[in-house]
C-alpha cells in the first residue's frame, strides 16, 4: 500500500525555486496497479525519487507498506528500501554475469545463505518464464528477456511494492504486451502493489486499475480507469479512448457520450437506438479496461433536439455533453 499526503518538493534554482511536486495526495491500495502519466517535467521522476527515499520531500509524507519514510533512521530506511522493488526502462544488468547471477545479486548483497539464494533464483526465473535462459549472458538476451531478468531481480528481496519507471518504453508493441502481462501476473500471484510511471496511454489501457495525471507537480486527474473514461470532461479519457476527429454537419450538433462500469453496452446502445432514426452514431470506441467495459460514442443530433436528447441520456444515468 502506498499513501502520499501533501507531498511537496521544491528545488532551489538560479533566480528562485522550482516546485516539482506541489501537494500530492495519493493512495494506492494493496494489490492494485496504478499508473502515473504526465508530460515531461510534470514531476514523475521526482515522485519516484521521493518514493525510494533518494530524495527527501520538502514537506508532506510518503508511507509505504505502513512505514513513513521520513520517520526512519538510515538503517531502517535501508531495510524499508528492500520492501520496494524497482523496474527501469533500461535494465542495467551486469554484463559479465549470467541471468541467474544477476537475479542472485541482491540476495548476495542481503547476505541470504547460498543454498537459499540458488532456490530463490530458480523460483524467480520460473516466475518470469526464463528458466531456460538462466545461464545466458545479457548480450545473449532479447530486450524483453532482459526486462524479465530486471523484474526477477526487483522481486528477489520479496518486496511489497513494485515501482516501474517507464518499464516498456524501450520495447516493441508485442514485447510490451508480454511484459505488462507479466507485471499483472506477478501482482496477481504475489499481491504486490504496483506503481507504473509511463507516458504511454497503451500501458494504462492494458494494465492499470487506476491512474493519475500529473501536471506541473499537481494532480490534474485521478481515479479508477473506468471512472476516468466515463467522465466526459476528462482529457485523459480522450487520450485513453480516442474518437476520430470530426466536425458537426450543418443543422446538427455532436454529442459525446461516455460510459463506464455499471452500464451494459447493450443497454447503452438500446438507449441510443431509442433516440430515434434522426440521431446517428458517427464514431464509437468500446474497450475493456481494468476488467470493465467502457466506451465513448459520438452522436450526430439535430440541433433542435439537443436539450431533449441530452435530457434522455442523462435520465438514463449516462454522461453526455455537446462536443
Ligand atoms: N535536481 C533538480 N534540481 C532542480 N530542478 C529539478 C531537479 N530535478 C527536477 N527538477 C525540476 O522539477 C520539475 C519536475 O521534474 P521531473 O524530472 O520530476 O519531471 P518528469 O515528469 O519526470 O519529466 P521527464 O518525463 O522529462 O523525466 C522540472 O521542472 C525539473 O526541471
Amino acid at each position: 500500500m502506498i499513501t502520499l499526503s501533501g507531498l511537496r518538493k521544491v528545488y532551489p534554482a538560479r533566480g528562485g525555486e522550482v516546485v516539482a511536486l506541489d501537494g500530492i495526495d495519493l493512495h494506492v491500495e494493496r494489490g492494485r496497479i496504478h499508473g502515473i502519466v504526465g508530460e515531461s517535467g510534470a514531476g514523475k521522476s521526482t515522485l519516484i525519487r521521493c518514493l525510494t527515499a533518494l530524495e527527501r520531500p520538502t514537506s508532506g509524507s510518503v508511507v509505504i507498506d505502513g512505514a513513513d519514510l521520513a520517520a526512519l533512521g538510515e538503517r531502517a530506511l535501508r531495510a524499508q528500501r528492500r520492501r520496494i522493488g524497482m523496474v527501469f526502462q533500461h535494465v542495467n544488468l551486469l554484463e559479465a554475469r549470467t541471468a541467474a547471477e544477476n537475479v542472485a545479486y541482491p540476495l548476495r548483497v542481503a547476505k541470504v545463505p547460498r543454498a537459499r539464494q540458488a532456490e530463490r533464483v530458480r523460483e524467480l526465473l520460473e516466475l518470469v518464464g526464463l528458466t531456460h535462459r538462466a545461464d545466458a549472458y545479457p548480450a545473449q538476451l532479447s530486450g524483453g528477456q532482459k526486462q524479465r531478468v530486471g523484474i526477477a531481480r526487483a522481486l528477489a528481496a520479496d518486496p511489497a511494492v513494485l515501482l516501474c519507471d517507464e518499464p516498456t518504453s524501450a520495447l516493441d508493441a508485442d514485447t510490451t504486451r508480454q511484459i505488462l502481462g507479466l507485471i499483472r501476473d506477478v501482482r496477481d500471484r504475489l499481491g504486490l502493489t504496483v506503481l507504473i510511471i509511463t507516458h504511454e496511454m497503451s500501458v494504462v489501457r492494458e494494465v492499470c486499475d487506476s491512474v493519475t495525471l500529473l501536471e506541473h507537480g499537481r494532480i490534474a486527474e485521478h481515479g479508477a480507469v473506468a471512472d476516468v473514461v466515463a467522465d466526459p470532461r476528462s482529457r485523459l479519457a480522450r487520450a485513453l479512448v480516442p474518437l476520430p476527429p470530426a466536425g458537426p454537419e450543418a443543422g446538427t450538433v455532436d454529442v459525446e457520450l461516455s460510459f463506464g462500469a455499471g452500464h451494459g453496452t447493450a443497454s447503452v446502445l438500446a438507449t441510443v437506438a431509442g433516440l430515434g432514426a434522426d440521431v446517428d452514431v458517427s464514431a464509437g470506441t468500446i474497450e475493456t479496461l481494468a476488467g470493465d467495459r467502457v466506451g465513448r460514442l459520438r452522436l450526430t443530433v439535430p440541433a433542435a433536439r439537443r436539450a431533449e436528447v441530452l435530457g434522455t441520456l442523462h435520465g438514463a444515468g449516462l454522461h453526455a455533453e455537446v462536443a
